[in-house]
């Protein structure tokens, strides 16, 4: 614990901010001060939507030895030249290859081995001429088609060259990488730790959905929502409590050691319940509190420590457009993957004027009908349904004043890309 007092600018209780930072100020802090986690060793089997740490290269080619890709007969191609329906051509079958069961021995002209699809092609024969054009008679193959030296098999490391990059740093894990990699023979991959987060969620009055309540309490939209936030970013939540508002238990809550990321729901603002903000400054430091924006003017951030500490206000939709903002982007930038939203975006032409003020940044709930894009008539930070209502959002620069019917602006859809 510090011993520092809080300074003025971090007790606004009852008094109210004297200014707000720009959104680029929070912005900015975060990428001064996120930056991806160390990598760890993650069993194959559970690496994918991670993010690579290393590079991964092929200590092995693949495939390690030519194999056929066809079911039938190998052969010198060459000794095939000529043969057709009217002209067959007689070899004899020395023997079989089958997967993981290659031929042992030498292989005189004229002769062939019977062979299966993954099989070793032996020494000394170069092609496979495939089953529908062979018949197999008493020891004798007859062909009936040529092939050219080479044909129907698949060479050493013409999937993978031996010690070439196949996966670089960074890349968000797919299933088929995951695939590669164990065709590789690796059993693990480093990838960038996932960030640990913690959820207090304040609020004397707030209620875990399922438990019985008073008639003046409400339930907890935020838990939920933060939580899918999260897991989404790739986070994983370390815990999760509701405290209420006694700045005691909050407190503890925040020194706790154990997490990289702390999520703070309500308390945020200038009412005499709100603590978070004094009690961050308290313990570490509040290098934001109060941004030009609406909703989320409440929202904070600093650090305890090496936790990184984000003041979600408790309204729903200000907790949402917060951590949207930034919680979000630290976690991703934590967790290794792209600091951008992880929504679709599309350019939509205005049908009714999205209002916004000069000096802040607005989050526009917006629908896109037939005619194009309208704000929410019903749209206060207090109401989530506008953003389930919302096809997406609009954001509007502090610089503007919005825009006008006609005019083209980037809609963020509330669907992942
Ligand atoms: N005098 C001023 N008052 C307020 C200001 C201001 O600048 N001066 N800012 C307003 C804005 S904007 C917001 S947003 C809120 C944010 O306040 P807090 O972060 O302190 O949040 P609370 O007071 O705890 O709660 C606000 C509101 O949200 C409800 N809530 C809280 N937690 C949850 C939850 N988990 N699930 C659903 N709803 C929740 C809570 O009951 C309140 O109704 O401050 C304004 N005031
Ligand atoms: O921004 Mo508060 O964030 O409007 O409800």
């Amino acid at each position: 614990m510090s011993s520092r007092p809080p300074s003025i600018s971090s007790d606004v209780r009852m008094r109210g901010f004297s200014q707000r930072a720009e959104v680029g100020v929070g912005l900015n802090w975060i990428d001064a001060n996120a930056q991806a986690l160390p990598g760890e060793d993650v069993s194959l089997d559970d690496v994918v939507s991670r993010v690579l740490s290393v590079d991964v290269s092929a200590a092995i080619a693949v495939p390690e030895f030519n194999r056929a890709a066809m079911d039938g007969f190998a052969l010198r191609g060459a000794e095939t030249t000529g043969a057709g329906e009217y002209n067959p051509l007689e070899f004899k079958v020395v023997g079989q290859s089958m997967p993981g069961r290659p031929f042992e021995g030498g292989i005189a002209p004229q002769s062939a081995i019977r062979i299966m699809t993954g099989a070793p092609v032996p020494e000394g024969v170069d092609s496979v001429v495939p089953a529908e054009y062979a018949t197999e008679q008493n020891g004798m193959l007859v062909i009936t088609r040529a092939v050219a030296p080479g044909q129907h098999v698949g060479h050493v490391g013409e999937d993978i060259a031996l010690g070439s990059t196949v996966l670089s740093a960074g890349r968000r894990l797919r299933p088929q990488d995951a695939g590669v990699a164990a065709s590789l023979g690796l059993p693990r991959l480093a990838v960038v730790r996932q960030p640990r987060v913690r959820l207090l969620v304040t609020g004397n009055e707030v209620r875990a959905p399922g438990e019985s309540k008073k008639p003046f309490e409400i339930f907890d939209a935020n838990s939920s929502m933060l939580r899918g936030l999260v897991r989404r970013d790739g986070g994983i939540v370390e815990s999760h409590v509701r405290l209420g508002d006694d700045p005691s238990s909050i407190r503890e809550a925040m020194a706790r050691p154990g997490a990289d990321v702390l999520l703070i729901s309500g308390g945020s603002s200038v009412g005499t319940e709100d603590h978070a903000p004094r009690l961050l400054a308290e313990l570490g430091e509040l290098a934001v509190h109060g941004v030009a924006m609406r909703p989320s003017s409440p929202a904070g951030m600093g650090r305890v420590g090496e936790t990184l500490v984000f003041l979600l206000p408790g309204n729903p939709v200000s907790c949402l457009c917060a951590y949207d903002f930034f919680a979000g982007r630290a976690i991703r930038r934590l967790g290794g993957l792209p600091a951008q939203w992880p929504y679709r975006q599309t350019q939509a032409v205005v049908a009714r004027k999205i209002v916004s003020q000069i000096g802040r940044v607005d989050y526009v709930r917006v629908r896109l009908g037939a005619e194009g894009v309208e704000p929410l008539a019903l749209s206060g930070a207090s109401m989530l349904s506008s953003t389930t209502r919302a096809d997406g959002f609009v954001v509007v620069p502090a610089d503007s004043e919005g825009h006008g019917p006609g005019s083209d602006v980037t809609v963020h859809l509330y669907e992942y890309v």
